[in-house]
């Protein structure tokens, strides 16, 4: 396997990473003042939290969340280990993801797609599962060799602390606390993305404008730049705070809460200086699942704008065979 990590350093950017002009970043200064929102989770006032949380969920789609009870130490030491992980030579991190034969941890460049893209993303990146932790320890990299130590301590946090965040959100919502308790959540995955540094980077991207297929995600990372979200028509920077999560919403959620929370398009930006490294902890429904608007949420004034599908299927259109068509198809509610 060819990684971005084993060959950039001393190359310059190969014509099937330039971006279309329509997709490059252009200006890669974009401001920062109008930044997402913070939510301190450790306040008091139980409501205020939550309608911080809904107005940042629906305006864009993205918050920032201090005091949120996961260790700075656990933080940092899992940044270390994905950092650790990336810088490994390919043959190790391959012989490191394929301990499970049915190939539940997968190191790929770019995208699931590589060999169909016409234009390559400037990262690679590591997923597996993480819950239940047993079932899938000991399929994960032993090297570096706090790997499953590290990440497995904080897959468990995460998890809580994502229970706890949609928790809060069902509760923004009206709907049952547990709402997202069954299968809607089960199946989380880690992602460690990492974006070596790049000889042009106002002519690719590390993540081209995207939603999340989550239902919600949860990223840690440094105090290295690149992640933007798009919001009434132009590009804002997320800024890195230390310990902080960046929060937000996926489409699913987007289309359970009938569009009441936008899952908001985000992509990443590369710089020519620092290589980045990012953690993202996906929260997943299984395949079985079927999303579907809350009935709480929908009534004769409020129409069900998004029809109930399968998960699998959803996953199906927009990645595996995607069709632009068969996606709206499949989401879409005509009557609404
Ligand atoms: O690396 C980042 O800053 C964001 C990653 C991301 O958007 C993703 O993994 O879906
Ligand atoms: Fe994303």
């Amino acid at each position: 396997m060819t990684l971005l990590s084993s060959w950039c350093y001393d190359g310059s950017l190969p014509e099937s990473y330039v971006m279309p002009p329509e997709t490059r970043p252009g200006d890669l200064i974009v401001p920062m003042e109008k930044s997402i929102p913070v939510i301190d989770l450790q306040r008091k006032d139980r409501k205020e939290t939550i309608q911080q949380i809904m107005k940042a969920g629906q305006e864009f789609g993205f918050f920032q969340i201090i005091n949120h009870g996961v260790s700075e130490d656990l933080m940092d030491e899992t940044m270390n280990v994905a950092e650790e992980f990336h810088a490994m030579p390919v043959l190790d991190k391959e012989r490191e993801c394929a301990k499970d034969p049915n190939g539940s941890c997968k190191l790929y460049t770019s995208s699931y797609v590589y060999p169909r893209e016409d234009v390559h993303l400037w990262r690679d990146a590591v997923i597996h599962p993480c819950r239940p932790l047993d079932q899938h320890i000991q399929f994960w990299p032993e090297k570096p060799n706090r790997y499953r130590e590290v990440v497995g301590a904080y897959s468990v946090e995460l998890w809580k602390l994502s229970c706890r965040i949609l928790e809060l959100i069902c509760e923004g919502l009206g709907l049952s606390l547990n709402y997202f308790s069954n299968d809607l959540s089960q199946v989380p995955q880690i992602i460690i993305n990492h974006y070596p540094p790049c000889p042009e980077p106002s002519l690719t991207l590390g993540l081209l404008k995207h939603r999340d297929l989550t239902i919600i995600t949860i990223l840690l990372q440094t105090q290295i730049k690149g992640l933007q979200v798009f919001k009434d028509g132009r590009w804002i920077g997320i800024e890195p705070l230390p310990h902080a999560f960046v929060v937000n919403i996926g489409s699913l959620l987007m289309f359970i809460s009938n569009g009441k929370l936008n899952g908001a398009e985000h992509r990443v930006v590369t710089n020519s200086r620092d290589a980045r490294t990012t953690v993202s902890f996906f929260v997943y429904p299984s395949d079985e699942s079927i999303i579907e608007p809350a009935k709480a949420l929908v009534n004769a004034s409020n129409p069900a704008i998004y029809k109930a599908f399968k998960f699998a299927d959803f996953i199906n259109v927009s990645i595996i065979n995607p069709d632009d068509e068969a996606l709206k198809e499949l989401i879409y509610n005509s009557t609404a």
